[in-house]
């Protein structure tokens, strides 16, 4: 274990079953409804990159793949409260099938800032897809019809997730020590 994690809540082997099984919850509730054109997964970089690179694999129906940068935390713990577009998608939505491929819940302003954003474009369905939520105190109420796991009110690290632009490339979720940030 990294020496500024001080718990692992997620292993390697129980994200990797469970990203599995939101795959095939998505591969069934879209296979008739999507058809031939299949569903856009949008991942909302750079956290949610890790989690929709291996759920686009567990995905058994035509899947296009495309990336909108978003950010609040900045190098931070805590949210700025502002999100900012720092990349755009490349592809057109309207008329699409689109899941969202997001690491975490944790105030929900970001998917709340998202989910409004993406249905002014007029997708045919939006629907969200997080690997992770957290129970905060304050929490904007965001409809999410998959769920990997629900997670203590910590600041997590590890499988995309960051603080500073660390950690992101650890195979399991943790809980960062807060030494490391106090
Ligand atoms: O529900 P919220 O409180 O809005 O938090 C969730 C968001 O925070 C993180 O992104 P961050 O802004 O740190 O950018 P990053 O993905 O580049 O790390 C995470 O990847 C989520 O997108
Ligand atoms: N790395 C990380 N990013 C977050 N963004 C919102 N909550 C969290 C968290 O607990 N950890
Ligand atoms: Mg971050």
């Amino acid at each position: 274990m990294h020496k500024d994690v001080s718990e692992i809540l997620f292993t390697e082997e129980q994200i990797h079953d469970r990203v599995a099984e939101i795959g095939a919850a998505i591969t069934e509730d879209f296979r008739e409804k999507a058809g031939d054109d299949g569903i856009i997964l949008i991942s909302v970089l750079r956290g949610a990159a890790i989690f929709m690179a291996d759920l686009a694999r567990e995905i058994k129906i035509p899947c296009e793949m495309d990336y909108m940068a978003i950010s609040s935390y900045g190098n931070g713990v805590k949210s700025s409260g502002v999100v900012r577009i720092l990349k755009d998608l490349s592809s057109h939505i309207e008329g699409r099938h689109v899941v969202i491929a997001e690491d975490i819940l944790d105030s929900g302003l970001t998917l709340t800032y998202l989910l409004k954003n993406l249905a002014s474009r007029n997708p045919a369905s939006l629907t969200v897809a997080t690997l992770l939520r957290k129970k905060t105190k304050v929490q904007a109420d965001v409809d999410c019809a998959y769920v990997g796991f629900e997670c203590p009110d910590q600041f997590i690290v590890g499988y995309g997730l960051d603080y500073a632009e660390r950690y992101r490339n650890l195979p399991y979720i943790g809980v960062l020590k807060p030494e490391v940030y106090e």
